[in-house]
């Protein structure tokens, strides 16, 4: 498939099938995704793979967060449970995982390179039929979230990706075209 029909076409995809995912296959997009501009080449990132079984401990942990919201114990098994059912039906889940330096300056500029890998990842996804969305949810930042996945002091989620075969794909939502925000400067 053509790079500009790829860029264009992608999309956020939020329901998925059935279907898993070949973790070799993860492994061969994240190997060509890395390689991303990255200034003074910190390469800052790192991810954690969950699928199969593994969902589990992010589901318990969604589904005991959401089960304390909740005062009325029927009511709050009940939100839990569907919670829980909500993350079950994620085939994969690959948190892509930051470094944060201590200076500002370098942390933003990976921040940048971070970002650029995940959108190289996502459309490597899109040419496999592959589909996923970058979530950045509340989650991520819950110290039992973290623990579970064995996130360190220090490091960042920049994303929870959810991978899978779309089962449904979105419409696509409008972009301004960029000659409308175009300055040229040429004289
Ligand atoms: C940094 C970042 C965070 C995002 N977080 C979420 C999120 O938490 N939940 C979500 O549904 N989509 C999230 N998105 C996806 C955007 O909502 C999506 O890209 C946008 O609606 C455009 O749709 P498209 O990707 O299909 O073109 C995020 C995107 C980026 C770049």
């Amino acid at each position: 498939m053509e790079l500009s029909k790829i860029i264009m076409e992608r999309r956020s995809v939020h329901v998925f099938e059935d279907r898993p995912v070949s973790v070799e296959l993860v492994k061969e997009m994240l190997d060509t995704a890395v390689w991303v501009p990255n200034h003074k080449m910190t390469q800052p990132w790192r991810f954690v793979l969950v699928h199969g079984e593994g969902r589990k401990r992010i589901a318990e942990v969604s589904r005991a967060l959401n089960e304390r919201r909740e005062r009325d114990p029927e009511k709050a098994k009940e939100i839990g449970q569907k919670f829980y059912n909500k993350l079950m039906a994620v085939p994969m889940f690959l948190l892509v995982v930051m470094k944060e330096h201590s200076h500002p300056v370098v942390r933003e500029e990976d921040y940048a390179s971070v970002s650029c890998l995940i959108h190289n990842f996502s459309l490597l996804s899109w040419e496999q039929g592959l589909g996923l969305v970058w979530e950045t949810y509340p989650l991520l930042h819950e110290p039992s979230f973290r623990e579970a996945l064995g996130i360190g002091q220090g490091e960042k989620i920049v994303g929870s990706l959810h991978v899978g075969y779309p089962a449904k794909v979105p419409s696509a939502q409008p972009r301004i075209p960029a000659e409308q925000l175009l300055t040229v400067i040429e004289a």
